[in-house]
């Protein structure tokens, strides 16, 4: 049985479903998949740093109350030494999940380079570092026969980046339009419901929805730097972040949305990419009050969806969860699957 060993960058929603996976299912994961997980180290600002090669007992760290931290177990520190952790764990495969800067990609950046240099794969639901230094990253990861994955950077677990590339490879992409952040889905829909909307942020914060900086959502950073990835991961087109106009939900108000829906619309936030007859490509991001018929205008909560405009197929498009704590986990196995089906170690 072929065994990965794990380090996880930044231990928060979505690397501790990551974690409660391992620990619950990992006799169904083996005897589907053919190999076993095994987290031999964990580094978090809040918790410190725990590097244990023999293997991590998750149960025990997932039942570490609130507050309470590395320092005093074998192994652990109370600092979160990433750059030593990555570089010195004998993991096989370094799962960053830490926050995302949309402005630098740090520190998640150096987390996805150091890791690379020292010989380990890299899996990541971190748009950051994919969104301004992909293609970088990606000839890194070469140059050490490594891999680096990232399905869960656009639409959670849904897959739409591997299905783009592999499924949809033979056709000409004219465009790419899309839902592509969960909690401005959930929020218009609870602004339509007659929330407030701070109430209705901390309704996708609570949910695990949210970035750790909810301006990030609401403000369109988050559907840019998804933008940003399809059109380098799709269209083959490099446009830098800042590049990209970005208008947000924020001007949107409960009354608007009524008044909307009233007339048949429903406001949704679009992230597209569009390649222009004479071969330009053009990418934003705003909100747009589509009508009925449209087929993103019924996509709801925290859900997302995305429509390729092909030469061959006409339109495809593919919709599940965009966000969401489990579903993003989820994002990263599928990664860790990839590495195994390219040939792992
Ligand atoms: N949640 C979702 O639905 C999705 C999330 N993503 C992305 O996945 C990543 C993780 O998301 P999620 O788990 O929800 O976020 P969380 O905020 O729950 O978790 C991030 C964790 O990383 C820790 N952290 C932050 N900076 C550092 C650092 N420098 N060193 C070590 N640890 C650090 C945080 O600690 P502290 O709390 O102290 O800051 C926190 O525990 C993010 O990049 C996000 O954008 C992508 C798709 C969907
Ligand atoms: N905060 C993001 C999480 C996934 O990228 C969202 O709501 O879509």
């Amino acid at each position: 049985m072929r065994c990965y060993d794990l380090a996880l960058i930044g231990f928060g929603g979505v690397a501790r479903a990551l974690a409660e996976l391992i620990r619950d299912d990992s006799a169904r994961l083996e005897a589907t998949l053919g190999f076993s997980l095994r987290v031999v180290a964990i580094t978090d600002l809040n918790l410190g740093s725990l590097l244990q090669p023999e293997g991590i007992d998750l149960a025990e760290v997932l039942a570490m109350p609130r507050g309470a931290n590395f320092s005093g177990m074998p192994g652990g520190d109370r600092d979160a030494d990433n750059e030593r952790v990555i570089r010195e764990s004998a993991a096989d495969i370094v799962v960053e999940a830490t926050f995302t800067n949309p402005a630098t990609g740090e520190p998640a950046l150096s987390h996805v380079r150091s890791a690379l240099q020292s010989g380990k794969h890299v899996v990541t639901t971190n748009k950051g570092p994919v969104a301004l230094a992909g293609a970088e990253l990606a000839e890194l990861a070469g140059v050490h026969g490594r891999r680096f994955e990232f399905e869960g950077a656009v639409m959670s677990g849904t897959p739409v980046i591997r299905f783009a590339q592999t499924q949809l490879a033979g056709t000409r992409i004219a465009s790419v339009t899309g839902i592509l952040n969960g909690t401005s889905n959930y929020i218009l829909g609870r602004l339509g419901d007659g929330l407030a909307l701070q109430e209705a942020i901390g309704e996708a914060q609570a949910l695990g929805y949210a970035e750790a900086d909810p301006t990030a959502d609401i403000g369109g950073s988050d559907v840019r730097l998804k933008v940003a990835i399809l059109a380098e991961q799709v269209m083959g087109v490099r446009i830098p972040v800042e590049q990209i106009p970005t208008t947000g939900i924020t001007e949107i108000t409960g009354a608007e949305v009524t008044a909307a829906a009233a007339e048949g619309k429903r406001w949704k936030l679009l992230g597209t990419v569009e390649r222009h007859e004479d071969g330009t490509v053009e990418a934003r991001v705003a909100p747009v009050a589509l009508g009925e018929e449209h087929p993103l205008a019924g996509v709801s909560g925290a859900t997302n969806a995305v429509t390729f405009d092909t030469d061959l197929l006409g339109q495809v498009t593919v919709s599940g969860p965009g966000a969401g704590r489990v579903e993003t986990a989820y994002a990263l196995l599928s990664d860790i699957i990839a590495i195994d089906r390219a040939g792992g170690r």
